[in-house]
C-alpha cells in the first residue's frame, strides 16, 4: 500500500506560530531586497556534474552583468575548483560586489576557507550550523548548549582570522550565519543561538551581521515562514545592528510566495538562483522574485532586458534545461496558442497600440489580457506570442498574418482562412509554424507578389487600359490568361473594379456579386503597395468567398483581388 489512506499516522501538521500581532499581512512589497546569487554554491553543489571553472567564470560574468552585488561564489573547502575559482573572483570581482564563500562550522575547514578570500575588496564569510532538533538529534548528535557553543567557537574564530587580523584590514570583511533548518527550529532557540553569535561578531549599525534563515527544507505554507521571520525580528535585540535573509527552498513548491511574504515579515535578505536550480526542488527563483516586483511598478535593481542570454548561459552551465512554463523566462510562457487567449490579447495590443499612439511619447499604462509583463521589456519579441495549433482560431492566424505579411485581413477573411488553418490544423496534428500558416494564406489566396508559382492558378491578368467612355462611366479592356490561353475582355462600369467585374462576368458566364471592400496600404515610402481583400457571392449561392490582391496600383490590387476569387471558386469546382 504505496499511499496511506490516514497519512497522519506518518506525518504530523507543522504547528503554528502564535504571533496574534503580526504585522505582515497588512504590508506591501515597495522595495527591493538585497540580493545574494548562490547559484555557483547552493545551485553547483546539486547539479550532478557541477561546473568547470570556465562554466564558473562565465556564470560570474553573467551575474554581475545582471546586477548582483553579492554572489556567493564556492565553498572553498570543498574541492581545488572551488577554491581556485574564489580565487579567480576576488581577483576579478567588480570593487562593489562582495564575494561570498560558505564552510561549516569545522575550524580546519573555515581557516581553508578564509584563505581563499585573501585580498579581496568586499568578502562575505558565511558559516552554517543546523539549529533543529531533527538534525542536533540525528546528525549531529549535540546538545543545544553544545550546538550554540560551537556556533559562537567558530564565529569568534572567522572574526579573528577576518577583520581582528591587523593583515586583513584591505578587505571589508562581512560575516554571515546560517542557523540551518531554521523552518524546522523551535523560534526561541533560533534567537538565543543567534544573540551569542552575534555577540560574538560584534556588528556595527555600518556593518550589521548577516543572520540567514533558511527554509532549509520547506516545511509549512508560506504564511508561516512568514510568522517566523517576523517572530525572529521582532525578538532579536539590536536589530539596527541586523540583516535579515532569507534562503527559502522550493520542497512544497512555495518558495516564491516564501520569500514575498518573508519579505513582508520584515527580511532585508534574500538568496536563491536563477530559475530555481538548487538541492531537491530548487532555491527560490530570483527571476520570478525580481520581474514579480518589476511588475508591480518596483525595480528589482536586476537587470533581464535580455533573459535570452540569460537563460542560454544557465542551461549551459547548469546543463539543466529551463522549464517552458518557468516564470518569464520559459519558452511557452509568452505564447498563446488557444483562440480565446490568441483574440485577447491582439483585442488588447490594438488598444494599446492606440493609447501609446495617443499619448504622444507620455508613459502608458500596460494592461493587456493575459500578459502580465510586457515581452519586450525582457528581450523577448511580439511575433512569438501568438501560435497557432488546432487550438486556435481566427484572431490567432490573422494575428500571425498581420506580423509577418502586414495584412490585416477584415474580420470576414479572417472566419474564412481560420477554416482553411483548422483543416490543416488537425490533418497535421501539431503547430502551424508561422512559416507554413504563410504559405498557407499565399497558396489559399493567390498572392503571387514575391513571384511565387501556383500549380493550380487558372486565371492571371496580363494587362489592361482603362477609359473613360462618359462622365461617370469606365471601360476596361484587358488581356488575361485562362490555363494556356490568353483571352481578351471588355467590359464597362460606374468605377473600374465594376467594369473589370463586367467584363470577367460577361466572359465567363457568371454572376459575382461584390459584397465587402476593404483596402489598406503596405509600407510607408513611396514604394509602398495596396492590399485589398473582396468579398463576393455567386448569384443564385449564398456561399462566399474572399480574394486578396497585392500591387502598388490600388485599382490593379482589386482587379487582382477578383482574380484571386476565380482560382479559388475554380478549385474548388464552383466554376
Ligand atoms: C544546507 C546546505 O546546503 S549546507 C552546504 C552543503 N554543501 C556541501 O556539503 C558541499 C561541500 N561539502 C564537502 O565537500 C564535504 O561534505 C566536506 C568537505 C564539507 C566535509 O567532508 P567530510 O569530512 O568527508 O564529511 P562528510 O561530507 O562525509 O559528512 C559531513 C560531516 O560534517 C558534519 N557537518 C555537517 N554540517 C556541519 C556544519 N554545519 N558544521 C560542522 N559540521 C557539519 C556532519 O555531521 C558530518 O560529520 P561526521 O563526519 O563527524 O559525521
Ligand atoms: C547553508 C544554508 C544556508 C543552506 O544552504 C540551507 O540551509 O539550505
Amino acid at each position: 500500500m504505496p499511499m496511506l489512506a490516514d497519512p497522519s499516522q506518518k506525518y504530523k501538521p507543522f504547528p503554528p506560530v502564535h504571533l496574534p500581532n503580526r504585522q505582515w499581512p497588512s504590508r506591501t512589497l515597495e522595495k527591493p531586497p538585497r540580493w545574494l546569487s548562490t547559484d555557483l554554491r547552493d545551485g553547483n553543489q546539486s547539479l550532478p556534474d557541477p561546473m568547470s571553472i570556465a562554466e564558473k567564470k562565465e556564470y560570474f560574468k553573467k551575474l554581475v552583468d545582471i546586477g548582483f552585488k553579492e554572489i556567493e561564489v564556492a565553498f572553498p573547502s570543498a574541492s581545488q575548483i572551488d577554491f581556485d575559482f574564489t580565487r579567480f573572483a576576488v581577483e576579478t570581482a567588480p570593487a562593489d560586489v562582495a564575494v561570498q564563500v560558505l564552510s561549516p562550522c569545522r575550524e580546519d575547514l573555515i581557516k581553508r576557507t578564509v584563505e581563499s578570500l585573501t585580498g579581496a575588496k568586499k568578502a562575505i564569510v558565511h558559516i552554517y550550523l543546523a539549529t533543529s532538533d531533527c538534525f542536533r538529534n540525528v546528525v549531529f548528535g549535540l546538545t543545544k548548549e553544545e550546538s550554540k557553543a560551537l556556533a559562537v567557537k567558530c564565529a569568534k574564530l572567522v572574526r579573528s582570522l577576518t577583520k581582528d587580523d591587523p593583515k586583513q584590514q584591505a578587505t571589508e570583511w562581512d560575516f554571515e550565519f546560517s542557523p540551518e533548518t531554521f523552518s524546522d527550529t523551535d523560534m526561541d532557540y533560533a534567537v538565543e543561538v543567534c544573540e551569542a553569535v552575534k555577540e560574538a561578531w560584534g556588528p556595527t549599525e555600518d556593518r550589521p551581521i548577516i543572520f540567514n534563515l533558511p527554509a532549509t527544507v520547506e516545511m509549512a505554507t508560506p504564511n508561516i515562514y512568514a510568522d517566523q521571520i517576523e517572530y525572529f525580528a521582532t525578538h532579536i535585540s539590536e536589530r539596527e545592528k541586523i540583516a535579515i535573509s532569507l534562503h527559502p527552498h522550493n520542497d512544497r513548491g512555495c518558495s516564491v510566495a516564501a520569500a514575498e511574504l518573508g519579505q513582508l515579515a520584515g527580511a532585508d535578505r534574500v538568496e536563491g538562483c536563477l530559475f530555481g536550480n538548487g538541492e531537491r526542488t530548487g532555491n527560490v527563483d530570483l527571476v520570478t522574485l525580481a520581474l514579480n516586483l518589476y511588475t508591480q511598478g518596483v525595480s528589482p535593481k536586476l537587470d533581464f532586458s535580455d533573459i535570452n542570454s540569460v537563460i542560454d548561459v544557465v542551461e549551459k552551465c547548469n546543463k539543466i534545461p529551463v522549464h517552458a512554463r518557468a516564470p518569464y523566462g520559459g519558452a511557452l510562457v509568452v505564447c498563446a496558442f488557444s483562440g480565446s487567449h490568441q483574440d485577447a490579447i491582439k483585442k488588447g495590443f490594438n488598444v494599446h497600440e492606440k493609447k501609446v499612439e495617443a499619448a504622444a511619447g507620455k508613459h502608458v499604462h500596460w494592461q493587456l489580457p493575459y500578459l502580465p509583463l510586457d515581452p519586450q521589456d525582457i528581450g523577448r519579441t511580439y511575433e512569438a506570442i501568438i501560435r497557432v495549433n488546432s487550438q486556435s482560431g481566427k484572431g490567432g492566424s490573422a494575428w500571425v498574418i498581420l506580423r509577418n505579411l502586414e495584412l490585416d485581413l477584415p474580420r470576414g477573411l479572417q472566419v474564412a482562412f481560420s477554416k482553411v488553418v483548422q483543416q490543416r490544423a488537425e490533418v497535421k496534428g501539431q503547430e502551424l509554424t508561422n512559416e507554413e500558416l504563410c504559405d498557407l494564406f499565399k497558396q489559399e489566396y493567390y498572392i503571387d507578389y514575391e513571384g511565387d508559382n501556383f500549380n493550380d492558378q487558372t486565371y492571371k491578368l496580363i494587362d489592361y487600359s482603362i477609359s473613360t467612355p462618359a462622365k461617370g462611366q469606365k471601360e476596361i479592356e484587358a488581356e488575361i490568361q485562362i490555363d494556356d490561353k490568353i483571352v481578351k475582355i471588355k467590359g464597362q462600369g460606374n468605377g473600374q473594379l465594376s467594369a473589370f467585374n463586367a467584363a470577367l462576368s460577361k466572359h465567363l458566364n457568371i454572376d459575382l456579386n461584390v459584397k465587402h471592400y476593404h483596402e489598406h496600404s503596405l509600407g510607408v515610402d513611396s514604394n509602398s503597395r495596396a492590399a485589398t481583400y473582396i468579398e463576393v457571392s455567386l448569384k443564385n449561392d449564398n456561399v462566399t468567398r474572399w480574394g486578396v490582391g497585392i500591387h502598388e496600383d490600388v485599382s490593379q490590387a482589386s482587379f487582382l483581388s477578383l482574380i484571386s476569387i476565380l482560382n479559388g471558386l475554380h478549385r474548388n469546382k464552383d466554376i
